[in-house]
This record gives C-alpha cells, sequence and structure tokens, in this order.
C-alpha cells in the first residue's frame, strides 16, 4: 500500500501554512512533506507534526536568492561554505523533525557556464551533506527538473541525476524520482522505475500536463501504484501537485489509500 505524503507548500492552500497539518491529518494523510521549513523553529514545526499525529518525510535545502533567478546553491562553484552551512542548518532541521530525507537543491547553470564545473561542485557539496547526514541515517536526494518548470536546471532527465548518484558513491544517496518532470523529459516511465528502481529513495507525483491531481492527464497512475506495491517500492510518494479546485475536493482518488 503506496504512503502518500500531502505537499503543504502545494495542498490545502486555502489556509496559512501553519494550519494545513491539521488539513492534511484531517483529509486522512500520515505523511507530509514541504519544501522548506526555514521560517519557523524547528519545536514549533514538531509540535504541529506531534500535535496531529504526522511524520515529516522530506523538505528541501534553501533555494538561495529566487528573485536573482537562483533555485538550489549545491552546483555553483565559489559558493562551496554557503552551501556547507545551508546543508548544516538542513540537518538541524531533519534531526528535530525526525525527517529521513533531505533534497540537497543543485542550481540553475548559466547560459555560457562551464557545466561540467557546476557537475563538480554538486558532487563535493552533495559528498559532504552525505558523510554528515550518515551517523543519523539521513538520505539525502537529489531530483531532476524539466525545464518547463526550471529552465537550465543541472539536473534534466532522471540519467543526469542517475549519474551524479552513482559519481557521488555514498550509499545514502539516492534519486527523488518526480514522475511530473520524467514524464516531460524522459517518458517510458514504467521501464524507467525498472531501471532505476534501486537508487530510488522518494517518489513524487502530479498529472501530466496541468500538474493537478493524479486522476486526470497522461499518466495512469494507478498503474504505477500497483507496480511499485508489486516491486516492494518502501518509500513514501509525496504528492506535489496543485490541486484543480479545493484541495479536500480533489481527494477522491485518494480515498482508497487511506
Ligand atoms: O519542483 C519540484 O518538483 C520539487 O520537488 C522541488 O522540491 C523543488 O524544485
Ligand atoms: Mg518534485
Amino acid at each position: 500500500m503506496p504512503k502518500f505524503a500531502a505537499n503543504l507548500t502545494m495542498m490545502f492552500n486555502e489556509v496559512p501554512f501553519l494550519e494545513r497539518f491539521a488539513a492534511a491529518a484531517k483529509a486522512g494523510f500520515n505523511y507530509v512533506e514541504y519544501l522548506w521549513p526555514y521560517d519557523y523553529p524547528a519545536h514549533e514545526l514538531k509540535a504541529k507534526l506531534d500535535q496531529y499525529g504526522l511524520k515529516q518525510v522530506l523538505f528541501n535545502t534553501p533555494a538561495g536568492n529566487i528573485e536573482a533567478g537562483e533555485w538550489g546553491i549545491a552546483a555553483i562553484p565559489g559558493r562551496e561554505s554557503d552551501s556547507q552551512r545551508e546543508i548544516d542548518l538542513a540537518l538541524e532541521y531533519a534531526i528535530a523533525l525526525g525527517c529521513p530525507n533531505v533534497h540537497i537543491m543543485a542550481a540553475v547553470v548559466p547560459d555560457g557556464a562551464d557545466r561540467q564545473q557546476y557537475q563538480q561542485t554538486f558532487i563535493k557539496n552533495v559528498r559532504y551533506a552525505a558523510d554528515k547526514f550518515k551517523p543519523y541515517g539521513i538520505n539525502v536526494l537529489l531530483e531532476a527538473l524539466s525545464p518547463e518548470v526550471k529552465p537550465n536546471y543541472l539536473l534534466k532527465s532522471q540519467f543526469d541525476t542517475l549519474a551524479i548518484v552513482e559519481q557521488v558513491a555514498r550509499d545514502n544517496v539516492f534519486i527523488q524520482l518526480d514522475y511530473f518532470h520524467a514524464q516531460n523529459v524522459d517518458g517510458n516511465l514504467s521501464r524507467l522505475t525498472d531501471k532505476l528502481a534501486k537508487h530510488i529513495a522518494h517518489i513524487q507525483i502530479a498529472s501530466v500536463p496541468d500538474r493537478h491531481e493524479p486522476d486526470e492527464g497522461e499518466i495512469n497512475y494507478q498503474y504505477l501504484f500497483d507496480k511499485l506495491d508489486a516491486m516492494g517500492y518502501e518509500g513514501y510518494i509525496g504528492c506535489e501537485y496543485k490541486p484543480r479546485g479545493e484541495t479536500e475536493q480533489g481527494l477522491a482518488w485518494f480515498s482508497r489509500y487511506k
């Protein structure tokens, strides 16, 4: 049975962020993920998780200066000490929240920049994170983003991510497979899942093309959920979608999994 996590950044936007924990629990979720915890003290977030019997399963390292076009800094040459400070901060939150996975955001590669240098910087910082997280049993996750959402992001195809995971060569570094991005770039999701299987520690879902509930569009999620069960996939599945309307009203697809 898949373990679905409500993505509190995208879902339950009808209420302010801190009220989304209650909304997710009321809707039947046991797990949550969201982009960033850093606007709140960890103890305040942990209290919300405990109050509603929820487990936090994923969050990201900071994105950097979003207004200036950044989307992660871990691959930017020359920013290693900033990146490592952010990784340390993420570790503090992960420990306090009891969160098993942290997504290390790579970076957008500016036109004309040396991609190779970005890759090498990313590998260095991911190894730093992996070694720091290891004693706490926390996984480092890497995610490919499709160009229509994040043009020029370092990781575009799932095979870009796989190549970095293999080069990093640490046993707590995994792929965060977002089927929405994977369908936009790689397709062939069933075979793709087979090929990546042993490297996947977290999955995210949304319909293609509109990034809505997983009950519309060109991906047959029922088939994929059954396949993941049959494969013995043990990780979480993050519902990283933009509800078509009110979040609760779009949750008919979820009723069979509560
Ligand atoms: O955008 C996504 O798909 C994500 O999962 C990240 O959290 C942010 O890039
Ligand atoms: Mg995602």
